[in-house]
Formats: structure tokens, sequence, C-alpha cells
């Protein structure tokens, strides 16, 4: 049966180096929880110390109501898929998924039928009697998966399981993943640098960096409304412009970018005072093309054509690079380098950062890490 799990504290150090200084987490029962993050951020080290393999010095961990800090490895109820597949080369498909089964000593022909449905849930049971040897990348990395769960643990850890496949694999991987954990319901937790896998599989995201979790929140919220610059800067592209306050009115607010460019939007928590110097961040594709000379301009450096949107590298009046996004479709009028596009924002898309904390002054964006301090709302 799955279970929560709850992180308390957590601490890791390396001699003297912090990897991860005071880290809480409450990860849901049956939820896909993602642990993404820039290489070196801690991730790894956090799914290795739940899975047992590296020590927790400080803080706790626990599945459901029973704290694993000092259960041995194989006491831990968790199957686990790493990113070098770690299936055992001497045995068939079939006696890989069903190794756990007879280590728990279940009966032959409960641990036979539960091998069977299993292989056919990942679509391999006409390769039951092979060699992983005579398995491609794809299929090894699917009796992997089918190992780590026909045992029915509370858990499934996942570190990096596509990293090792090629990009049209890593999609078709990917998704067998998410299907099979829906099914089951398993409680999840997945590692993973690569943002495209985490938005596409999570019901939820850690954003970590230093050791430290920056968000923890839906695919959407993240992408739409980062906690603070780095999330911004690390989940997609974001483009920022410095910008300052000029009025706000119970969070109806203007805001006037460098160059001077001003718009008017209502998402600003209203205890931002004018005159607040702030970071306006704009996602590429969250500009709009004026026909007319008004608004942000900028003068086109690199034209890029994407498939599904052509992408531009633009100069500001400051000489700052930022990107545009727009849609290919046909008739899209294309420009040309040296061409002066002005642009208007989407104001319900833009995000707006504390110029000195880097964190975001949306009304009502929290990062909902455990332990942060809430920002408190003025009821309306
Ligand atoms: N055995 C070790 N001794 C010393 N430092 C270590 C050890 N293992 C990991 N580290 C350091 O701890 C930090 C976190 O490593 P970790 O592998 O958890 O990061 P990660 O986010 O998973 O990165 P990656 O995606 O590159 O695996 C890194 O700076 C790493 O160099």
């Amino acid at each position: 049966m799955s279970v929560p799990i709850s992180i308390r504290n957590i601490t890791k150090k390396y001699g003297d180096t912090v990897v991860i200084p005071d880290l809480s987490a409450d990860i849901h029962d049956g939820e896909f929880f993602t642990l993404l993050g820039p290489s070196g951020c801690g991730k790894t080290t956090l799914l290795r110390m739940i899975a047992g393999f590296i020590d927790i010095q400080r803080g706790t961990i626990a599945f459901g109501d029973q704290v694993i800090n000092d259960v041995p490895v194989n006491k831990r109820d968790y199957g686990m898929v790493f990113q070098n597949y770690a299936i055992f080369p001497s045995m068939t498909v079939e006696k890989n998924v069903m190794f756990g089964l007879e280590n728990r000593h279940v009966p032959k022909a409960e641990a036979q039928r539960r091998t069977e449905q299993m292989l056919a849930q990942v679509k391999m049971e006409h390769l039951a009697k092979r060699f992983p040897e005579n398995l491609s990348g794809g299929q090894q990395q699917r009796i992997a998966l089918a190992r780590a769960i026909v045992i029915n643990p509370q858990v499934l850890l996942m570190d990096e399981p596509l990293s090792n496949l090629d990009a049209k694999l890593r999609i078709e991987i990917r998704q067998v993943i998410a299907d099979i954990q829906r099914e089951i319901a398993i409680t999840t937790v997945y590692v993973t640098h690569d943002q495209e896998e985490a938005l596409s599989v999570s019901d939820r995201i850690a954003v970590m960096n230093h050791g430290v979790i920056q968000q923890v929140a839906s695919p959407e919220s993240i992408y739409r409304r980062p906690f603070n610059q780095f999330v911004a800067g690390f989940i997609g592209h974001s483009n920022s412009f410095d910008a300052v306050v000029v009025e706000n009115v119970g969070g109806q607010a203007t805001v006037r970018l460098e160059g001077g460019y001003t718009f008017a939007i209502d998402v600003l928590r209203r205890d931002v005072a004018p005159g607040t110097h702030v970071i306006v961040s704009v996602r590429p594709e969250d500009f709009t093309v004026h026909d007319s000379p008004s608004g942000l301009s900028g003068r086109v450096r690199l034209r890029q054509f994407l498939g599904s949107h052509v992408q531009y590298n633009l100069d500001n009046d400051s000489g700052r690079e930022f990107l545009l996004n727009q849609s290919a479709d046909f008739g899209t009028r294309l420009f040309q380098p040296g061409d002066v596009i002005h642009l208007g924002v989407d104001s319900r898309a833009v995000n707006i950062f504390d110029a000195t904390t880097s964190e975001t002054l949306v009304e009502g964006v929290l990062s909902n890490v455990i332990g942060s301090p809430v920002t408190e709302v003025p009821a309306s």
C-alpha cells in the first residue's frame, strides 16, 4: 500500500561542505513528486537518503507513520529505478521481474501470475524469455520499472531513469512511467535535471538550488507563477527588465520599465509602495506585437525558425538582449535582422520580483516550502 513521505529538517555535510543545510517536505500519498534542479543541487543526495544509501545526519524521514532513519536499506519498502537500468544480465526478463517476489517468499504460482501481469503492463510479455543484452535501452528500462513495482512497494524512487536514452525514447518511456504511476497511484519521488520531463510527468515539482527547495508547486504554477527569479530562470526562459512601481492602488498598479514603457497590472501585492524597484519578468511567448511604434522596442539581431514557433533575439534601447517567440503560423509576418519590433506585454502573464530579495511580488504566490515564512496578504 502506498504511503505519504514526510521529510523534516534533513541535513547533509561532506566534511565541511554543507550539501543540504535544512530541508523539509511533505510528499502526498500517491503523488508523482519530482526533485528538479541543476547539477550538484543535492537532489540525488536527498533521494539516496530516502533510499538508505546515504546516512541521515540530522532530521527525520518517515514513510507514513514510520520513521525510517534507522531502518536498513533492505527493510525499507520501496522500489527503485536507476539511470543505468541495473537489471541482472544473467537472468531472463521474466526472472528479473520475479526476483523481488521470490526474495519475499511469494508462492510460486502467485509470483508467476504477478510477473506476467506486470510484463503485460509494461508491454514486454512477448520478450519474457529474452536476456537483457538482447534488449534496447528503452526495453531494459521497462523491465527495471516492472521489477521495481511488481513487489507492491509503499514508495517508488527514480533517479534520472531516462538520461541514458535518446530523445525519442525518453518521451516514449516517460509516458509509460506516467501512465503506470497514475494507474497504480504509488507515491513516487523522481529525480531529474530536465525541466520538460519534470513539467510533463509530475503532480508537483520541488525546484532545488544549493540543497534548498525554492518552490513546491504544480507544473503550471512553477512555470506561470515562479516564487523567485531562480525558479523563473531555471524553468523555461524569462526575460528580465529593471522597472519601478509608479503607483499601486489596492493592487491595481502601474509599472514603468527601463526605457520608459509603462503598463498596468492588477496582480501586484497591495503592500508594494510606489517607487519600489522591481524586476519584471516576461516569457518570450508573452509579448504582443504592435503595428504602431508604441510600447517596448527591440531591434532584431537574430531570427531562428524552430518549427512550432519563430524565435527572435532582440536588443532593447539599452543594448540588452531579450527573446521573443512568435507562432510560426502561415501568414505570420517574419521580421528581418535590423528591423525594429514594437511590443506590448500580456500583463496577466508577467511576473514581478523584488529587486533586492528576488522573491515574487505577485499577490498570493507562495513558495509552499515547509518552514518558510508565509507572506501575509491583507484581506480585501
Ligand atoms: N561522496 C561525496 N563526497 C563529497 N561530495 C559529494 C559526494 N557526493 C556528492 N557530493 C557533492 O554534493 C553535492 C550534491 O550532489 P548530488 O549528486 O546530490 O547533486 P545532484 O543535484 O543530484 O546533481 P547531478 O544531477 O549532477 O547528479 C555536489 O556538490 C557533489 O559534488
